[in-house]
């Protein structure tokens, strides 16, 4: 069962069509990465299906309802979130009391500690805990805003390149989260440029060039194809 899909999904910006008739699904259980040269309209997509731009035309569904008209709000209330490029956590607190307002939607006392005591493990930033989020190092951040988003208790996890910035390293122990959230039953859709990290965790790949989809398969696949390496260079238009 796909728990989020798209039929003919259509976004134009003035004269310019970003996102074009796009049939896209994500099955319940699965990580999923969207990749695309610069510009494909990576961004717009996830911001179409978080409800921060509406469409032109066409559907979204969520779990198998119809969420095209819903409010952002509504959506994440549903069981949609999401971690974007810029971090997006509170610089003037510290890592544990940033984790706090996010439990807090659905955790009260000692749940509430003790949930963030499992994040702060699971994040690798136990140690950091009193540390003001402002000072971590930009690897941490980028974890520390995946711990918000995952606090929620999503569904279906919306990641926008989640290792820029990252060392290999902290790129793969990133892989490594997603992976075990994944094992806990949440879904992923994940746009990223860094080919090892979508190596590590893709079940399923589709490739956005000129805002239609233009190839899916395995990650085996899509290395394997051609047209997908001759968009990279350039040299094919849509
Ligand atoms: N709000 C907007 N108004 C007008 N044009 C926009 C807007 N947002 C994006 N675009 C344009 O839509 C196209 C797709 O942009 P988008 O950011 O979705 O691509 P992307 O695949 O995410 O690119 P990148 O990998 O560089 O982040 C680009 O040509 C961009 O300039």
């Amino acid at each position: 069962m796909a728990i989020l899909e798209t039929r003919k999904l259509d976004k134009w910006f003035g004269g310019l069509h970003v996102t074009d008739e796009v049939d896209f699904t994500l099955e319940q259980g699965e990580i999923h990465c969207l990749i695309g040269p610069n510009g494909a309209g990576k961004s717009t997509f996830f911001k179409l299906v978080l409800g921060e731009h509406s469409p032109s035309g066409g559907a979204i569904l969520y779990d198998g309802k119809d969420i095209t008209k819903a409010k952002s709000f509504e959506r994440i209330r549903h069981g949609i979130s999401v971690k974007f490029q810029v971090p997006g956590i509170f610089q003037a607190l510290k890592v544990r009391q940033n984790l706090q307002i996010a439990l807090q939607h659905h955790l009260q006392g000692a749940s509430l500690n003790e949930e963030t005591d499992r994040l702060l493990e699971f994040l690798k930033l136990k140690d950091a805990e009193n540390q003001l989020a402002g000072s971590l190092s930009h690897g941490q951040k980028q974890w520390l805003e995946i711990g918000m988003a995952v606090a929620l208790k999503p569904k279906l996890l919306l990641l926008d390149e989640p290792t820029a910035g990252m060392t290999p390293d902290e790129t793969h122990a990133t892989g490594e989260m997603v992976q075990a959230l994944n094992a806990e039953g949440v879904s992923v859709l994940a746009v990223e440029h860094d080919m090892a990290f979508v190596r590590q965790i893709a079940q399923k790949v589709t490739v956005l060039h000129f805002g239609k989809v233009f190839a899916q398969g395995t990650i085996n696949e899509i290395v394997a194809d051609e047209r997908v390496a001759s968009i990279y260079l350039g040299e094919v238009h849509a």
